[in-house]
């Protein structure tokens, strides 16, 4: 058996950042930047008024004084005329501030007669105006390769960018294999079980940026799964979930090699997710999943997120952990890798006491998979280990 970093070397071998193609703006939310992308223009492109109130000198602001009032300045509509000594443009947020003006005095600190000001309140020292290029200036550089986040696409419609590079998302298809299963919501027979961890990776595939596709459930026979490979033959990475193991039924491996699968290797030295398998499968990489819920889903944190990430022209490296100190003793680990379902509140990890690969209900409170490498000793509350978040 390999390793899980052992695993992830031949995993990143068999993927490499897809081509890029540009969506417009409204589409690229979630995307990633493929290239990076430059400000046309300045923003603000003129300084600008933060408040509405009038312009005036700075020099000339002290309580009781008199302005008159010569004309208006509005979003979108600048005031064209020079400001004078004594002399006031009323002024709306977001105008554009006039020659000679340097201060925008609050309209709540005014009180106004016909055309006459009268500074009325404390006028104080901040002058009310958002520089020019204050935000960012032309030539500003959003670097890829970076995953779109809603402020990024405002930030991108600001600079002017109607058109984004990103990098084409993944399609991954999904194939639940096994005579066992049925969809939600179809009536299973007395010995039957509902698909689940297909959609928890599908979920996750969503999440990660990628277009997963679920395939129809393959049946554990030749035919069906020919069947379904066919089915995934125009994606980039394809999952397949269960009959990896050793028994009589459990055939995918067979039937990926008789349409040319190129495996580049089974059986990883983790827990769970024994039965790993991965390769290439015409244009596309394969990975074949155990079937059992957690070991799928585990597999798809510790494997299909790092391949995935790879295929979007992200980072190039395993999923990221971080560090918490156990709330209680936990027994010494065995020779696999153990991904340990686990809650981390306030700094400090408790493991489930049910490690069962089948159990959903524990993985769906688990916010965390603590990871214990092959042999890891008994350790005792307060040491300090490494976990995935999840
Ligand atoms: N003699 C041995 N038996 C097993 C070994 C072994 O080393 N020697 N390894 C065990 C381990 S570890 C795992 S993990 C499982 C993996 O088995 P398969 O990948 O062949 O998966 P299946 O047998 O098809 O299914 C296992 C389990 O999971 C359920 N399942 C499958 N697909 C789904 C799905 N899409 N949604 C929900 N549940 C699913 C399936 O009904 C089984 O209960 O092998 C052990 N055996
Ligand atoms: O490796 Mo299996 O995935 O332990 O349950």
């Amino acid at each position: 058996m390999i390793t899980v970093s052992q695993a992830l070397a031949h995993l990143f071998d068999l993927v490499a950042p897809l081509p890029v193609e540009e969506v417009p703006l409204i589409s690229a939310s979630g995307r990633v930047l493929a290239r990076d992308v430059r400000a046309g223009r300045d923003q603000p492109p003129f300084a600008a008024s933060s408040m509405d109130g009038y312009a005036l000198k700075a020099e000339e602001v002290e309580r009781d004084a008199m302005f008159k009032v010569i004309g208006e300045a509005a979003a979108g509509h600048r005031f064209e005329g020079q400001v004078g000594a004594g002399q006031a443009v009323r002024i709306f947020t977001g105008a554009p501030i006039p020659e000679g003006a340097n201060f925008v005095l609050l309209q709540e600190d005014a009180s106004r007669r016909s055309d006459v000001i009268t500074i009325t309140g404390d006028p104080g020292s901040k002058a009310n105006i958002r520089p020019a290029g204050g935000d960012f200036t032309a030539g500003t550089v959003m670097s890829a390769p970076r995953r779109l986040t809603p402020a990024d696409v405002a930030l991108l419609a600001s600079m002017n960018i109607a058109q984004v590079p990103v990098t084409r998302q993944p399609v991954v298809a999904i194939l639940s294999t096994g005579d066992e299963l049925v969809m939600p919501g179809e009536e299973p027979g007395p010995d039957q079980i509902i698909a689940s961890n297909s959609f928890g990776l599908h979920a996750m595939l969503r999440d990660l940026g990628a277009l997963p596709r679920l395939l129809p459930i393959a049946r554990d026979t030749m035919a069906s799964l020919h069947t379904a490979f066919e089915l995934a033959a125009d994606a980039d990475l394809i999952v397949t979930i269960g009959g990896a193991s050793v028994g009589d039924h459990d055939l995918v491996a067979t039937a990926a090699k008789q349409i040319g699968l190129q495996q580049s290797f089974y059986k990883v030295a983790m827990r769970p997710g024994k039965p790993l398998m991965a390769g290439q499968l015409g244009d596309a990489a394969m990975i074949g999943l155990p079937g059992n819920p957690v070991s799928a889903m585990v597999c798809g944190h510790v494997f299909l997120a790092p391949m995935v990430r790879t295929l979007l022209g992200l980072e190039h490296k395993s999923a990221p952990s971080k560090k918490a100190m156990l709330a209680e003793d936990i027994k010494a680990n065995g020779g696999r890798e153990h991904y340990m379902r686990a809650i981390v509140r306030d700094g400090a990890v408790t493991v489930f006491d049910n490690q069962d690969s089948s159990l959903l209900t524990v993985l769906s409170q688990a916010n965390a998979l603590l990871v214990r490498p092959p042999h890891d000793p008994a350790r005792k509350a307060g040491d300090s280990l490494s976990y995935l978040p999840i």
